[in-house]
């Protein structure tokens, strides 16, 4: 089933000339993780908020042609009830969190409360988000006192407790170490084994290439090339759009260079073992 369709869509800021979003047409299937990579300026922040709605319910400006969400019209969903069936990480965990709250435990409550949500089963769906991440050491830290790294997992928690379908996620560790890092994506994963809808905005190519089903290429506010990780990273035109190839990409192309070729590219680590330990016969 598709959750979100894109039917000739082209987006245009207000007072702007140049289109930030064009001619994009696309249908994202429930339950797949995509990868949404491009250039700097390539149009990927503007990407994000039209899949969460926020073109045309908060940015005004052109939108033109159909954004389906689960078969509805964009225009015609109510922006409240959109902001509970998408949620929007930040790329900036300091930005997400309310900061008027005086506990995790309050914190990752906010969003169901002021959905209204009865307290027990507020309170039962906040312990079983906190079991699910293992944050029961920071719960009655004060959000504010938190590392980076930290304060992003709570922000995944406070987001996975309003148990939306699709999630958007927005460079989630441009701002973390790589254990913190690797703390993130443990979490994405569980997202992804619980049947999320996820899109993921990410620099590191090498993770987009080990996490993601499916990866879009945007060039000048283009879809310049889609498909399954394997099929964009095997891609060497990717390095003329800006965008570096995942390590392991890299690798296979030296050694066809070398006239050592892998038998097939191999676009994640664990892709080369394998290729190494076919050649050695292991
Ligand atoms: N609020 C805005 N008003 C006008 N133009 C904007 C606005 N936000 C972005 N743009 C323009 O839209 C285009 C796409 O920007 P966008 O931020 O979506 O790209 P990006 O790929 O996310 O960039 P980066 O990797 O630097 O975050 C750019 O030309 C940018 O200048």
């Amino acid at each position: 089933m598709n959750c979100i369709s894109l039917k000739n869509v082209s987006y245009k800021y207000p007072y702007m000339e140049e289109f930030a979003l064009q001619e994009l047409n696309y249908a994202f299937e429930t339950g797949k993780c995509y990868g949404i990579i491009g250039a700097n300026g390539s149009g990927k922040t503007t990407f994000c908020n039209l899949l969460r709605g926020m073109i045309p319910h908060f940015f005004e400006g052109d939108l033109t042609g159909d954004v389906l969400i689960e078969g509805n019209d964009v225009r015609n969903w109510d922006s409240n009830l959109l902001s509970t069936k998408i949620g929007y990480i930040f790329q900036n965990p300091f930005t997400q969190i309310s900061g008027i709250k005086d506990t995790v435990f309050e914190e990752i409550a906010l969003g169901l409360e002021n959905l209204g949500v009865e307290k027990e089963v507020l309170i039962d769906r906040v312990i079983e988000v906190v079991k699910l991440l293992k944050l029961e050491q920071l719960i009655k830290k004060n959000p504010n006192n938190l590392s980076g790294g930290q304060k992003q997992r709570v922000a995944f928690a406070s987001i996975i407790a309003m148990n939306s379908d699709i999630l958007v996620i927005d460079e989630p560790t441009s701002q973390l170490d790589p254990e913190s890092s690797a703390e993130i994506f443990s979490i994405i994963n569980l997202l992804k084994e619980q049947g999320k809808t996820i899109f993921l905005v990410e620099h590191k190519v090498d993770l987009i290439a080990e996490y993601t089903d499916e990866v879009i290429v945007l060039k000048d506010g283009r879809i310049a090339l889609s498909g399954s990780a394997l099929d964009v990273f095997s891609n060497i035109d990717l390095l003329q759009m800006g965008v570096m190839l995942p390590q392991a990409a890299m690798l296979s192309y030296d050694m066809q260079k070398a006239n050592k070729a892998f038998d097939t590219i191999a676009i994640t680590k664990s892709q080369v073992i394998d290729q190494i330990k076919q050649r050695v016969g292991v």
